[in-house]
């Protein structure tokens, strides 16, 4: 990759150059309780949070499309980016910000087709620069690099070094998320090392002084 390739024009919030201080980006539970959208305003009245992620497991379409639905107004009142895990189809369907895809659930270029050009789009490279290398040739907005510690969220095999976070960054003006097991007590070497964005599901859902204090919690983190 070529440093030419990045486009200073190619606005959006996944762009280092604009938002130079590392971001929360909230990754959604696996299911849709009924509860969930008190929850999302009382994380988002905590503190700022650049991007949400719809991450529903195990559920059917017109479920994500409901939860889609319900959540996209209270996210833009927030002017919070709205991303849909594994499906670009959904992420079209419910005109949201953009798709994370991981390895298996398709490629930068048929996403593009769908989203057009100023969706964001993020690719999962778990502990690999080749696959991160190959994510920002093929046009992705974000590469997404985990677990960097261990989660109950999700199965995970791999577990990259925060040096891959530094060494991406100055490689590549492409954002990098750091995802897995991150807490505000464990994502201070995430920062330190490079993350663009720390993307964050249990320690904010889970957290005992609810949602809103996690996020204050991640905003204390990422101020200094
Ligand atoms: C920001 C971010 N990074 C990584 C992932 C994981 O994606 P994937 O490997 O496809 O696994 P699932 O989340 O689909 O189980 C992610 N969702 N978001
Ligand atoms: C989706 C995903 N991909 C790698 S780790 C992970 C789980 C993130 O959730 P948590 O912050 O609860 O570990
Ligand atoms: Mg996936």
């Amino acid at each position: 990759m070529d440093e030419d390739d990045f486009d200073p024009e190619f606005g959006s919030r996944f762009e280092r150059e604009r938002r130079p201080a590392c971001q929360l980006y909230l990754i959604s539970p696996p299911r849709f309780d009924p509860g969930f959208p008190e929850k999302l305003k009382a994380a988002l009245d905590g503190g700022e949070v650049a991007a949400f992620q719809l991450r529903l497991k195990d559920v059917e379409d017109f479920e994500v499309i409901r939860a889609g639905e319900v959540l996209k107004p209270i996210l833009a009142a927030y002017d919070v980016a709205l991303i849909v895990n594994d499906r670009a189809d959904l992420a079209a369907q419910l005109g949201a910000d953009g798709v994370h895809l991981g390895q298996g659930d398709g490629s930068v270029e048929a996403a593009r087709k769908l989203l057009g050009k100023e969706a964001q789009i993020g690719v999962t490279c778990h502990d690999s620069r080749h696959l991160a290398m190959d994510a920002a040739e093929a046009g992705a907005n974000y590469v997404a690099f985990g677990a960097f510690f261990p989660t109950t969220t999700k199965e995970t095999t791999h577990r990259p070094d925060p040096s891959i976070l530094g060494w991406w960054t100055t490689l590549s003006p492409l954002p990098c998320v750091a995802i897995g097991g991150i807490t505000a007590a464990n994502a201070a070497p995430l920062v330190a090392a490079g993350a663009d964005f720390l993307a964050v599901s249990n320690a904010v859902w889970g957290h005992a002084q609810g949602p809103g204090g996690a996020v204050a919690e991640f905003g204390k983190l990422l101020s200094v």
